[in-house]
C-alpha cells in the first residue's frame, strides 16, 4: 500500500480559496498512491483561533467540494484533515472528512480531545464524542486528531472497533516535538499497528509548527520521517504486518481488562 502525507504550511498571505486549489492540485499529483492524507485544519490554520467563527463550513461546505473533486481526479482514498465545521444545530467542531476514490464521503470524525485547556479550541468548539472507522481494501483505518495522540485510551478503543491503521493529522507545535514523535511511536508499538501522522509545516499565528510528519510500523519502526518544511512524504507499506506483528507477539490478547483500583 503507498501512502503520501501532504505536510503542508498556512501561508496567511495566501487566501483559503487559493490554499484549497494548491492543495487540491497537490493531492491530484499523488494519483498512483492508496491513502493520501492532509494536516488538522489546513484552512485556517490550528492555532489561528480568531479565524475559526469566520471561516468555518457547513460539513458539506467548499473544502468538501473541492477535497471530493481532488479525491475522484486522483482516484485515491483522501484523508483530507480536518476543517472547522459549523453545526446547524450546535457548535463548532473541528471535524475530519475522508473520501473514497469515487470521490463520496466516507467517514466524517470530530475531534474527541480539544486542546487548550481554558482557551482557544477547547473553548470554541465542541467535542465529538463517537469513535470513528473506515475500511479501505487493505486495511481498516481508525481515525483520531492531534491532541488526542496523547490519549492512549482512544486509540485502544480503535483498536478494539478493528482498526489496524492509525491515521493522525495535526497542527503540533514545534515546541513539542519531541512528545509528537514519542507518542506516534508509543501508539504504534502499544497496539501493534500503522500510524501515519501528518504535521503542518511553517509558522501560523505566531505558532512554529513541527512538521516531523511520521510513519511508524507496528513494531515500533519508523518508516520515513519529514523533516520540519513543506514536503510530501510518501511511503509503501504492507498492511498484513499488522496480522503478523500481533499473531507472533500477542500482547493485546494478554490484555487483563476490568482491574480493580486501589480504594480510599
Ligand atoms: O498536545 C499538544 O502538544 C499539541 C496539540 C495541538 O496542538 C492540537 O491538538 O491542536
Amino acid at each position: 500500500m503507498r501512502a503520501s502525507l501532504l505536510q503542508i504550511a498556512v501561508d496567511e498571505g495566501e487566501s483559503i480559496d487559493s490554499r484549497r486549489e494548491h492543495v487540491a492540485s497537490l493531492v491530484r499529483e499523488q494519483a498512483g498512491a492508496d491513502l493520501v492524507v492532509l494536516p488538522e485544519l489546513w484552512t485556517t490554520g490550528a492555532f489561528a483561533f480568531e479565524s475559526f467563527g469566520a471561516e468555518a463550513e457547513p460539513l458539506e461546505g467548499p473544502t468538501f467540494e473541492v477535497m471530493a473533486k481532488a479525491a475522484s481526479d486522483a482516484g485515491v482514498w483522501l484523508h483530507a484533515g480536518s476543517i472547522p465545521e459549523r453545526d446547524p444545530e450546535g457548535p463548532l467542531y473541528n471535524t475530519s472528512l475522508v473520501f473514497s476514490p469515487a470521490g463520496e464521503l466516507a467517514v466524517a470524525y470530530r475531534k474527541i480531545h480539544r486542546f487548550g485547556f481554558d482557551k482557544g479550541e477547547a473553548v470554541l468548539m465542541g467535542a465529538g464524542a463517537e469513535l470513528v472507522t473506515v475500511r479501505l481494501p487493505e486495511t481498516v483505518v481508525g481515525l483520531a486528531t492531534c491532541y488526542d495522540l496523547r490519549f492512549p485510551e482512544l486509540f485502544r478503543g480503535l483498536v478494539d472497533a478493528g482498526a489496524e491503521t492509525l491515521v493522525i493529522p495535526a497542527g503540533w507545535p514545534e515546541r513539542r516535538r519531541a512528545h509528537w514523535t514519542l507518542l506516534a511511536r508509543a501508539r504504534a508499538v502499544e497496539n501493534q499497528a500503522f500510524v501515519l501522522a501528518c504535521g503542518t509545516a511553517g509558522t501560523h499565528a505566531g505558532v512554529p509548527q513541527a512538521g516531523h510528519s511520521i510513519v511508524v510500523d507496528p513494531w515500533g519502526e519508523v518508516l520515513a520521517e519529514a523533516g520540519s518544511g513543506e514536503g510530501v512524504l510518501s511511503v509503501e507499506f504492507d498492511p498484513a504486518k499488522v496480522g503478523t506483528t500481533r499473531g507472533q507477539f500477542p500482547v493485546l490478547r494478554d490484555r487483563v481488562l476490568g482491574v480493580e483500583r486501589p480504594h480510599g
